[in-house]
């Protein structure tokens, strides 16, 4: 694969990208455990790119199940430098209705579960910075690829993460929607924070399967998602199609925020921690 190799993480109802050519089925294993699922090397249209489901093929994995350190750092050592992160959310505004698409740019923590949300530890310290998780040349290029794709969305607002399963009570919702957050999730923190440690340009497609439940009617069930969910992938499909060729032709540089990141000195490393940096700073 070249340099700057392009990767998708696909979310709920995003088990597969329909039409491509196989190239490879990885089976990876790293520092931090194994992935969701194997890494699919594929190509569709002649752009090559490397596909993972984060729940695992057949959804058999929580969202505080995802080894999201692993699935991190397998796309990283296998090259992706552009991660395209696909995920169901409800929505907790009016204007952005189940169908629409929404490009957040911001998150907020609200998981309780203590996922691991840090390649650094035991040895190494690092900090980096997470006042802009998401690169903005990547999420234009998702937001060109709605628009081609004649999808509805909306561009911006910020992702609240919340541990799961189970969806939020009323009054959580009510609260959400009070911190201004956009749309409720329950995948992409502590994954765009590990992406920005690994130096990658991390955007997401949200997709809006439902209202959540902070309105009168709705109570959010999965019966319910299920059936917006099947014209989500569709509309999502033709969007990622449209995103690589774009990206495949307009690969940009991304701002390594984290080159400076790690505080401890190579020399109190052991060799193992030596190739993790190494992995992380490439
Ligand atoms: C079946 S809806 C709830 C489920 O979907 C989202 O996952 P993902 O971000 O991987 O699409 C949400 O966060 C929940 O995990
Ligand atoms: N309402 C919701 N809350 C949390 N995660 C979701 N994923 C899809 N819809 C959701």
């Amino acid at each position: 694969m070249t340099e700057k190799a392009i990767g998708i993480i696909g979310g709920s109802g995003v088990y597969n990208i329909e039409g491509i050519e196989i190239i490879k089925e990885h089976t990876v294993e790293t520092p931090f455990g194994t992935p969701s699922d194997k890494v699919i090397q594929a190509k569709l249209n002649g752009v090559e790119f490397y596909f993972l489901p984060r729940h695992g093929r057949t959804h058999g994995v929580l969202p505080h199940e995802v080894n999201y350190c692993a699935n991190i750092y397998a796309l990283k050592s296998m090259g992706v430098e552009y991660l395209l992160s696909v995920s169901a959310v409800g929505s907790l505004k009016e204007e952005c209705p189940p169908g629409s698409m929404v490009l957040p740019d911001q998150f907020i923590d609200w998981t309780k579960g203590g996922r691991r949300r840090t390649f650094f530890g035991e040895g190494i310290v690092g900090h980096v910075s997470t006042a802009y998780p998401i690169d903005m040349k990547l999420q234009k290029v998702i937001e060109k690829a709605c628009a081609g794709a004649d999808v509805p969305h909306h561009v911006g607002g910020s992702y609240i993460c919340i541990e799961g399963p189970q969806f939020s009570s009323k009054a959580e919702s009510h609260i959400y929607r009070g911190f201004g957050a956009t749309v409720i999730g329950m995948t992409n923190v502590p994954e765009a924070y590990l992406a920005k440690e690994a130096g990658m340009a991390y955007a997401t497609l949200a997709m809006v399967t439902d209202y959540d439940c902070w309105r009168e009617e709705e109570h959010c069930s999965v019966e319910e998602i299920l059936k917006v969910m099947k014209k989500n992938n569709e509309s999502a499909q033709s969007i990622i199609k449209l995103a690589l060729n774009d990206l495949n032709a307009n690969k940009f540089d991304i701002n390594k925020e984290n080159t400076f990141a790690i505080m401890t000195p190579e020399e109190a490393m052991t060799p193992e921690q030596i190739e993790i940096c190494r992995v992380l700073k490439k």
